[in-house]
């Protein structure tokens, strides 16, 4: 149960196929699909207005500016207070918010960026748990432009720390495949 490092040059990547958890991925995804007040947002990209393709919600203690977007903080519920647990058990880290990403299907996406806001601190950890759906979830490089794949799995904690976010993007694209919902977590120190 350990996270397997996944080799990556100019930053850290790790991943556990499967947080434990005493209840099952099917009941997790229901229940956070049903417990959350999705939001459809506008985001502002070079002054233009557009809706993101996904919900989303913000939870934790701090407000977290994006795209010129401030999300107001909810309180953790106590499926999300433990699934906290569980994610900061399984990566040794401390997290203070978690944002929830809900891909409807293959037309919901997220486009390439790097979380490296100055709350998060110069290297930060982001822990992403995901179910449901897979989708891939791909990194760039900055510089060099490679890019690294990795298939998130329903039920698999990504750990990305280290100079990652200063060294690659990451996104979700669009697929033409049929592909069911997926929410993803992603777990932060905010500060
Ligand atoms: O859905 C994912 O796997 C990626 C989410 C993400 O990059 C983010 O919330 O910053
Ligand atoms: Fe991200």
């Amino acid at each position: 149960m350990d996270l397997l490092p996944i080799p990556i040059e100019d930053g850290e990547l790790s991943m556990l196929a499967q947080l434990p958890m005493p209840i099952g991925n099917a009941d997790i995804l229901a229940r956070l699909l049903a417990e959350t007040p999705w939001r459809a947002d506008t985001v502002v990209v070079y002054g233009k207005r557009y809706l993101q393709p996904r919900l989303t919600a913000w939870y934790g203690e701090a407000s977290y500016t994006y795209s010129g977007l401030t999300l107001h903080p909810l309180p953790l519920t106590p499926l999300l207070e433990q699934l906290r647990a569980a994610v900061e058990q399984a990566t040794g880290r401390r997290y203070n918010s978690v944002l929830l990403n809900y891909y409807r299907d293959g037309a919901d996406s997220m486009g390439m960026h790097s979380d490296d806001e100055p709350e998060l601190g110069p290297q930060p950890v982001i822990a992403s748990l995901s179910y449901g759906a897979t989708r891939t979830f791909i990194l760039r490089h900055k510089g060099t432009r490679r890019t690294v794949k990795v298939d998130l799995t329903d039920g698999s904690l990504l750990l990305m720390a280290g100079s990652l976010q200063a060294n690659w993007q990451h996104g979700i694209n669009k697929t033409a495949k049929l592909v069911g919902p997926r929410l993803n977590l992603t777990f932060r120190y905010v500060s």
